[in-house]
C-alpha cells in the first residue's frame, strides 16, 4: 500500500542525512518539508526560539507533548547536557514508529524516552513509572484543545516546580485561544509571547513561554 507522508519524510532523512548527526537530520526534514511536502514540524524559525529556550534553561528533565515525526525531540535532545533526558509522548502508533527511527538515526536515543500513549494517561504516570520528580521544561505541541487540560493536569500531578518553563507552539495558527486565555490570566504563570511564522510558510504564528511561579 502506498507510503504515508511521514514515511516519506523519514526515508528522505535516511537517504540524505548523516547517521549520528542530529543537525543533518533537522536540516533534511526542513529541506523536505519546505520543498516537497509541508508537515507540522516546529521548523527552523520557531525551532531557534525552542533552541534558545532550552539552552537558557539547560533542563535535566524535559517533557514534550506530541512527538509526531521526532523533529523537535531531536532538536531538544541535541542540546541536553550529559545525563539529562527528554520524555516525549505520542499516541499515534505510526507516528511513534517513525519518530523512534528518526531519534535513533540522529543518535540521540540515549537522551530520549519515547512514550507511546495519550498524554492524559501518561502525565499521571510520570512520577512513579518514569521516575520523574519535577519537570524543568515542557514543550507543548500536541492537539491545541489539549494544551489547557494537560497544563492543569501537570499542576495537579505536582510535576511543576517554581521556575518550570512551558513553551507552547501554534499560538496563532492553528491557534490555542483557550490556552492563551487560561495561561495569561493565571497569576501562577509569567507569560512571554514570541512572534514568529508558521513552519515553512510566510503566515504569522507565535510561541508562548509560561514560567510557573510555584
Ligand atoms: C491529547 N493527547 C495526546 N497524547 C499524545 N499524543 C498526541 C496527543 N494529541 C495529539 N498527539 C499527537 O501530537 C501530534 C499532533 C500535533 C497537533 N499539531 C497540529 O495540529 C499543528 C497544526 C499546524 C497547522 C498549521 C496550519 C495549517 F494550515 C495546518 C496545520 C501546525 C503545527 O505546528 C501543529 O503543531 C500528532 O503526532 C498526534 O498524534
Ligand atoms: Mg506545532
Amino acid at each position: 500500500m502506498n507510503q504515508s507522508k511521514e514515511q516519506r519524510i523519514l526515508n528522505f532523512v535516511l537517504q540524505n542525512a548523516v547517521r549520528g548527526d542530529p543537525c543533518s537530520v533537522i536540516d533534511a526534514i526542513d529541506t523536505y518539508c519546505s520543498q516537497k511536502e509541508w508537515a507540522m514540524n516546529v521548523g527552523n524559525e520557531k525551532g531557534l526560539i525552542l533552541d534558545k529556550t532550552v539552552e537558557e534553561i539547560n533542563p535535566s528533565v524535559a517533557l514534550e507533548l506530541g512527538t509526531y515525526c521526532g523533529y523537535s525531540a531531536v532538536r531538544i535532545a541535541r542540546l541536553l547536557k550529559a545525563g539529562a533526558r527528554l520524555l516525549t509522548v505520542e499516541f499515534n502508533p505510526e507516528f511513534a514508529a517513525i519518530a523512534k527511527q528518526m531519534i535513533e538515526f540522529a543518535g540521540v536515543q540515549d537522551k530520549v524516552t519515547l512514550i507511546e500513549g495519550p498524554s492524559e494517561e501518561i502525565i499521571p504516570q510520570l512520577k512513579k513509572k518514569y521516575e520523574v520528580d519535577t519537570l524543568d521544561f515542557v514543550f507543548v505541541d500536541h492537539w491545541k484543545d489539549r494544551y489547557t487540560p494537560d497544563t492543569i493536569l501537570l499542576q495537579e500531578c505536582s510535576l511543576l516546580r517554581k521556575g518550570s518553563v512551558l513553551l507552547a507552539d501554534n499560538i496563532i495558527v492553528p491557534g490555542a485561544p483557550e490556552f492563551v486565555n487560561y495561561i495569561r490570566n493565571n497569576p501562577r504563570f509569567q507569560c512571554t509571547n514570541y512572534p514568529s511564522h508558521l513552519e515553512y510558510m510566510k503566515v504569522q504564528d507565535a510561541m508562548e513561554k509560561a514560567v510557573f511561579l510555584g
